[in-house]
This record gives structure tokens, sequence and C-alpha cells, in this order.
């Protein structure tokens, strides 16, 4: 697995911890996915009190702020600083919002924003889409991880563009990367993994599946079950059938 910032995880599945019926159902989730890694957005649950946050901190998970919400390069700078003070951390994960009916990155607020951070010592995990010259930007900029969405956030529909995210993947081999974002089943999870993807990153499906906890841990098997599939090699695709079984001769090669 590439690492993220020097940070090898433990496993490749990273929740949010927003939208919970309640807090406990949302620690019983973390706990049942095994997740490495919780979102957690200072703007979004700045209400939430001093009992959310040190139970969060007690997941001991690695904690990857967000600048949710933010709609300009600036805001997003800004609450990045308060985010490293309060989390005491360099992580964050960049979000600039650009279009408010589909939630999509603003590509040049988002390339501003990096650049910022980035030289400002910020470790940057930018969302961002399949777009390679975007990524090209955001790379130059100083990222070494990379966020491409499967689908607008909170739709649930999987991955949209498969050609384009296979591609993304293959250009940038050095690059970690994690699909954030449109995941609704586990399988979406499990063919992220499979395309090669590092790890992937949600929250809606598991907070607003009927059984959060249950949920969780159905997303954190697959992300594993298409992690180990990526490592074993999968077979090439053909254009025709080919038996299984042999007519003639042995059944091994
Ligand atoms: C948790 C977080 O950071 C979200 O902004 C993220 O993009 C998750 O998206 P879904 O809710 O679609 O899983």
């Amino acid at each position: 697995m590439r690492d993220f910032y020097g940070v090898t995880l433990q496993t490749p599945m990273m929740l949010g911890t927003a939208r919970y019926p309640s807090p406990s159902v949302m620690e019983a989730a973390f706990i049942s996915s095994g997740a490495s890694v919780a979102t957690v957005s200072l703007r979004r649950e700045r209400g939430a009190g001093q009992a959310f946050w040190d139970m969060v901190r007690g997941l001991g998970v690695h904690l990857l702020p967000n600048t949710a919400g933010c709609h300009s390069a600036r805001e997003a700078i800004t609450t990045a600083q308060m985010a490293r003070e309060y989390f005491q951390t360099d992580w964050i994960k960049l979000e600039v919002i650009g279009h408010a009916d589909t939630l999509q990155p603003d590509p040049f607020g988002l390339v501003e924003a990096a650049e910022a951070l980035c030289a400002d010592g910020f470790n940057v995990f930018p969302y961002t889409t399949e777009d390679q010259v975007l990524a090209s930007r955001l790379v130059e900029a100083g990222c070494r991880v990379l966020m491409p969405w499967g689908a607008p956030i909170g739709s649930g529909m999987g991955l949209n563009n498969i050609h384009g995210l296979r591609t993304l993947r293959a250009a940038f081999p050095d690059v970690a990367m994690v699909i954030d974002a449109g995941l609704g089943l586990p399988s979406h999870a499990a063919q992220a993994m499979e395309l090669g993807f590092d790890a992937v990153l949600l929250n809606t499906a598991v907070a607003e599946a009927d059984d959060p906890v249950a949920m969780a841990r159905a997303f954190g098997l697959a992300a594993q079950a298409g992690a180990l599939a990526a490592t074993a090699g999968p077979m090439g695709q053909r254009d025709m059938a080919a038996p299984s079984t042999p007519l003639i001769g042995k059944a091994w090669l």
C-alpha cells in the first residue's frame, strides 16, 4: 500500500463522523468498520460539544479534519488553519465546493488553496474529480495524496466514471489515492479497491443505513476484499467463452 504522508494505514477504510442517529451508533460503526481514519469537520460539528470530540479522539484512529462547506480558497485556508490548531495535525482534507447542486469541487479555488496550504506545511488531501489536468496541478502544488470522487457527495451512485478513474490511477503511480464520496454500497468500495486505489472514504452510506453498525462492517470487509483482489492479480477478460473444465488432458496447468 502507498503511504499517506509517511503514514501506512492499517486498513484501507476512512469514515466520516456526520449524520449518524447518535454518537454511540457512530462509535460502534467505527469499531465495526475497522476504519483507520476519521474525517472531522470543525465548521459543521462545532456545536457537537467536548464529549463528542473526546469520543472521536478515543477511537484511536488518525484524524483528518476537512474544510467541508467552504466555497472559496480563502475560506478553506482559514478553516484549515483553525483545524490544525484545534486537532493538532497537519493533515487536511481540502474541499473547495464550486457548484451548489453537484457539490463538485471548484478546480481553480482548489489549486489556489492547495498551493497555499502545502507552502504552509500542511499535508493536503484534496477532494477532486477524475480530471487528470487538475490532478497534475495538485501534484505540482505539493499534494502527495489525491481524493477523486466516485460520484457526488451523498448520492450513493458508486463509481460514475470508471474509465476516468482507471486512467487517473494509472497516470500517477506514486501518488496515494482515495476514492472519496458517492459510494452507496460495499460493492462500490470493493470495486474502487480492485481498480488499485489505496483507500475509500465514505459517510452517508453508513450513517443513513437502517443498521449503520452492520453496514460499516460490510464496507470494511468489502474494502479489504477489494484490496486483496488487486494484489492477487485479477484474470484478464476475454471476448470469447473458454471452458473452465477441459474435456481432455489435465485439469491443472
Ligand atoms: C466525510 C466526508 O468528508 C464527506 O465530505 C465525504 O465526501 C463523504 O461523502 P459520502 O457522504 O457521499 O460518502
